[in-house]
């Protein structure tokens, strides 16, 4: 069975509460704090890689600490997916970027990337995390659709079991 970490940065709590209803649902999955856990990274056949996104855009802080790090990591034959939390109302033009900056330095690594979701049901101006009415990864909103968030991360969860 394949081995499955997942990896949080959270400012306030939000993505790491995500990121353990998540591990609920995946027997044997494991969860860290990306702050301090970075190397272990390596030891899983499947990455579960959640973040917030700070200021206009920015990344967590945890995360922003070592993402320039991982370009020079050899993830092939990983897979790869994101999960995320913003708020698509007040950053409307900046909803999940963080996400996409991780993927931007995962991307050089040759790892696989799982997990992408539909845009539908979402009310934002931008993001950098979407592309052709697809996010990277799935797309949380406490602050908005917070009563959305257990379908979402069944239906996600469901999804990428089929990818793995
Ligand atoms: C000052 C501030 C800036 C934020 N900037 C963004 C942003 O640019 N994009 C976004 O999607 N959410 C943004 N958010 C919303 C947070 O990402 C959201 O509340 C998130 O769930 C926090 O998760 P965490 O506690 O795991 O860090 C911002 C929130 C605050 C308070």
């Amino acid at each position: 069975m394949a081995k499955v970490g997942i990896f949080f940065g959270s400012t306030t709590g939000v993505t790491e509460d995500i990121a353990h209803k998540i591990a609920e649902k995946i027997e044997g999955a494991e969860v860290f704090n990306i702050d301090g856990n970075e190397d272990k990274l390596e030891d899983y056949d499947v990455l579960l890689l959640g973040t917030s996104t700070w200021g206009f855009g920015d990344l967590q802080d945890d995360w922003a600490a070592i993402v320039d790090d991982l370009a020079s990591k050899d993830f092939s034959g990983k897979k790869v997916g994101y999960f995320g939390s913003g708020d698509q109302g007040t950053f409307s033009d900046t909803f999940m970027d963080g996400i996409a900056i991780i993927d931007e330095e995962i991307q050089k690594t040759g790892a696989t990337i799982i997990g992408k979701t539909s845009t539908e049901g979402y009310e934002f101006n931008e993001s950098r995390a979407a592309k052709n009415k697809e996010f990277l990864g799935l797309a949380l909103d406490e602050v908005n659709q917070s009563e959305l968030t257990d379908e979402r991360i069944d239906a996600w969860v469901e999804q990428i079991k089929q990818e793995f």
